[in-house]
């Protein structure tokens, strides 16, 4: 083919000249094809191939700053911003000046750390700078990391998920650690944790293989069953580690949500009649007036949500408007809001006055009928209790525990009487909920891991009616694939957009 033909791929190439690189296109190079890819540029020590950067600290003003690099090119980015000619040794902070290769100018001093793969967070050689955290250092190191040939920004979740391709989490794994970023609260920084550490994708990994051995048991019967030298008995002994199996994922299946309510947040609404105190006692559970108390009943109507921390379990606390026959067509919304929110509550914290509760068992058992929706958990608030009077009310240990009533609090929101034991039952009823995130198996974390547990577990429900063999151990297959998904282990492309997702850029 001549020069002419070579029309596509009229790029500019680059040559080695003596140590020197002169521009040419393509198309002079004598050839029609790209020269032999780089190992490493001359002039600027770069390696081609795609290497990503960003800050991987927080971003605003800091005392420290951690840009990293992952990728090809991480070396000679190092080596370009530091002005050495030799990395430093691996893993070990080394203080470095750092300049803008293009300018020579000095951006600051800082300490730098050279991960070469596959010993890295990344899989890939990576590298750090951890640099001094002001808005016009990191604008500088990234612009600089920016002209490097071969380096671009990363996109958000990116580090993370060139580990996943190269092995080094599971997709599990990377959801904990994703969840680990998130974690507000101490028991979902414990959940998260644990999760990272590969306990959930250990657990789901393990009972792949127990339906990969059934499987091969299976097969092994098909090719040989005919041979009599594998026995029917093979078949029953498949049969019992299924269904020990479907017991184990249907017992973690039904954990009440508990994995999903500790990451995603336990939504408790105050729910009660108008007057009695349900907006002052969000407001003292957040400690400021996020809603209006007023001595007007039907002051509120719009749903007003507060994030809290109680003994480590995150809550989203609504507040609602008084259940009444309304009259007035905003007060009817606010109290259909108010419904609806006690539909979709994990735990309602029923707010009635002290001064006025009814102390007929059935009279009191109708009250509260009508403000919580069957089986969901509930507190009992009888607020107001400094207006009871000169012995001031108290409960006893029946009424206190339950049931037939849930648990109940005596509470005044005006002295704060009774916080403390409303916070410990709110505690222990959160601890319900939540479960203890170090104890007992790992809990289920995320719907999407319920979603495939449930396709496993269909499969597997059809594995067992089936006659013939060969139809059986194609569910088994299929079970197995549902589970291969929830770790990564099986094409998951489609998934993996949506958990990096919600990573930061720079992790
Ligand atoms: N004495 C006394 N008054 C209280 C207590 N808690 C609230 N109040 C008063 O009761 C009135 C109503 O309080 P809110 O918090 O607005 O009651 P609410 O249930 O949110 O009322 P709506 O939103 O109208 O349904 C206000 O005047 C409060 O100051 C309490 O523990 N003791
Ligand atoms: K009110
Ligand atoms: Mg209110």
């Amino acid at each position: 083919m001549g020069l002419g033909g070579g029309h596509k791929l009229m790029g500019w190439g680059r040559v080695f000249l003596g140590g020197g690189v002169v521009a040419l296109p393509y198309a002079f190079m004598g050839c029609c094809v790209p020269p032999p890819p780089l190992t490493r540029c001359t002039l600027c020590s770069v390696a081609p191939g795609d290497t990503i950067f960003a800050v991987s600290s927080g971003h605003g003003r800091c005392g420290v700053a951690v840009i990293r690099t992952s990728g090809p090119g991480s070396g000679g980015a190092l080596l370009s911003l530091t002005g050495s000619t030799e990395l430093p040794p691996p893993r070990l902070m080394t203080l470095r000046r750092i300049r803008d290769p293009h300018t020579a100018e000095l951006l600051d001093r800082g300490l730098v750390v050279w991960f070469p793969g596959p010993q890295s967070f990344t899989g890939e050689d990576c590298a750090e700078l951890h640099v001094h955290g002001g808005p016009a250092v990191l604008s500088g190191v990234l612009r600089a990391l920016g002209r490097l040939s071969g380096l671009r920004p990363a996109e958000p979740g990116e580090f993370t998920r060139r580990a996943f391709h190269r092995g080094k989490l599971d997709l599990t794994a990377a959801e904990g650690l994703r969840d680990l970023i998130h974690a507000e609260t101490e028991a979902q920084r414990q959940q998260a944790l644990r999760q990272m550490e590969g306990e959930l994708g250990r657990l789901y990994q393990r009972w792949g293989e127990t339906l990969t051995q059934a499987l091969a048991h299976i097969e092994a019967y098909i090719d040989f069953s005919e041979d009599d030298n594998v026995e029917e008995e093979v078949l029953s002994q498949v049969d019992e580690a299924v269904r020990a199996l479907e017991q184990e994922i249907a017992a973690h299946l039904q954990d009440g949500r508990r994995g999903e309510l500790l990451r995603s947040g336990v939504h408790a609404v105050i729910a009660g009649p108008p007057n009695v105190g349900k907006s002052s006692l969000l407001n003292m559970l957040c400690q400021r007036p996020a809603a209006i108390v007023s001595p007007i009943a039907g002051t509120t109507r719009d749903v007003v949500e507060v994030s809290l921390n109680v003994s480590g379990y995150p809550v989203v606390l609504s507040d609602t408007a008084g259940l009444r026959d309304a009259t007035d067509p905003i007060e009817q919304e606010g109290v259909s809001r108010a419904r609806d929110r006690l539909q979709h509550a994990d735990l309602v914290l029923a707010v009635l006055d002290a001064t006025t509760v009814p102390t007929d068992p059935a009279e009191l058992g109708a009250a509260l009928g009508s403000l919580v929706p069957p089986s969901t958990p509930c507190i009992l608030v009888l607020n107001k209790a400094d207006l009871l009077g000169g012995h001031k009310g108290a409960l006893c240990d029946a009424c206190t525990h339950g049931p037939p009533l849930p648990p109940t609090t005596l509470l005044s929101c005006k002295t704060g009487e009774g916080t403390d034991s409303l916070l410990q039952l709110l505690g222990q009823q959160l601890a319900q909920l939540c479960g203890d995130p170090l104890a007992g198996s790992p809990t289920l974390t995320q719907s999407r891991h319920s979603t495939q547990l449930h396709g496993c577990m269909a499969a597997l429900v059809l594995y067992r009616q089936q006659q013939d063999v060969g139809m059986a151990a194609e569910q088994l297959r299929l079970a197995r694939r549902h589970l291969g998904r929830i770790t990564g282990h099986v094409g998951a492309e489609d998934i993996l957009d949506v958990i990096f997702r919600d990573f930061c850029i720079g992790k």
